[in-house]
């Protein structure tokens, strides 16, 4: 059901709808996608929610901002689908699980382990965190045909940053073969399989495995030069990802 209500967090309505969102968690990013959009508006500024539209290829998409963690991001996915998104792509970083994934790797989520507590209020966990098949086929012809270095795996959802067990939760994820660990796939995943949105899930290497966390974020935040190629490395392979998948449905959305 698409309601013709402004959404009371996203603060956006149907009038500046589209069918594709692009979700990083910080609202810095969003400014750096907007530099490589057509006719770029800003729609909305409220608390961590900012968002912008623009045109991609003549594809229209918002991107908004989600916050750190499930429950805003889950909020922000539910305000979205309210107003008729269809198709949301989540560009965030995470911190690498494995020493074959290195600052600035691409992971492309094939599946999340849901440790955050937003995905299990909406459902059990043994319901499956996992992206829509043919957009994640998308996302990997993009990474393909941009020439980014990437890898295909899972990441841990988590909720929790500085508890004293965060060492022991990333060896035991890692020695099962997680590569990767964000806050928000979880959620993104389990609710889009739920409300029927295809999503996808692109994450930024900005911590390598048995690096210095707080180092590496403040490292991230300061512009390290790896990290910010990686940045945009996701948001051309998720822009392009946009267009493959809506070349194959060949249905142009321009208002
Ligand atoms: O850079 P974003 O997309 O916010 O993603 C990651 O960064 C934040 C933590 O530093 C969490 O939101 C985590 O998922
Ligand atoms: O472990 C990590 C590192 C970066 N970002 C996260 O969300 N988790």
């Amino acid at each position: 059901m698409v309601l013709n209500k402004l959404q009371p967090h996203i603060r956006i309505s149907n009038r500046d709808t589209a069918k594709y969102a692009l979700l990083p968690g910080d609202p810095g990013r969003v400014k750096r996608v907007m530099e490589l959009l057509d006719k770029p508006k800003e729609l909305a500024s409220n608390r961590e929610y900012y968002s912008i539209s623009g045109y991609y290829k003549g594809i229209k998409l918002l991107v908004l901002s989600t916050g750190i963690g499930g429950a805003s991001t889950g909020i922000a996915i539910e305000e979205l689908h309210n107003i008729g998104v269809e198709v949301m792509i989540r560009i965030g970083s995470c911190g690498s699980l494995s020493t074959r994934t290195h600052i600035g790797d691409l992971v492309l989520v094939n599946g999340a382990v849901r440790d955050d507590g937003t995905s299990k209020t909406y459902i059990d966990s043994i319901y499956p965190a996992i992206p829509d098949t043919l957009l994640l086929i998308d996302t990997i012809n993009s990474a393909e045909q941009l020439g980014c270095s990437y890898q295909i795996g899972k990441t841990r959802s988590h909720d929790s940053f500085y508890t004293e067990n965060e060492e022991e939760y990333k060896s035991f994820w890692s020695s099962k073969g997680v590569l990767a660990s964000d806050m928000e796939t979880a959620a993104l995943f389990t609710i889009g399989g739920l409300r029927g949105i295809k999503t996808a899930s692109i994450l930024n290497t900005v911590v390598e495995y048995q690096g210095n966390l707080e180092n590496e974020i403040n490292s991230y935040v300061e512009g390290q030069s790896h990290m910010l190629q990686g940045e945009s490395n996701e948001i051309n392979v998720a822009l392009n990802s946009i267009y493959i998948y809506e070349q194959k449905n060949n249905i142009y959305t321009s208002n």
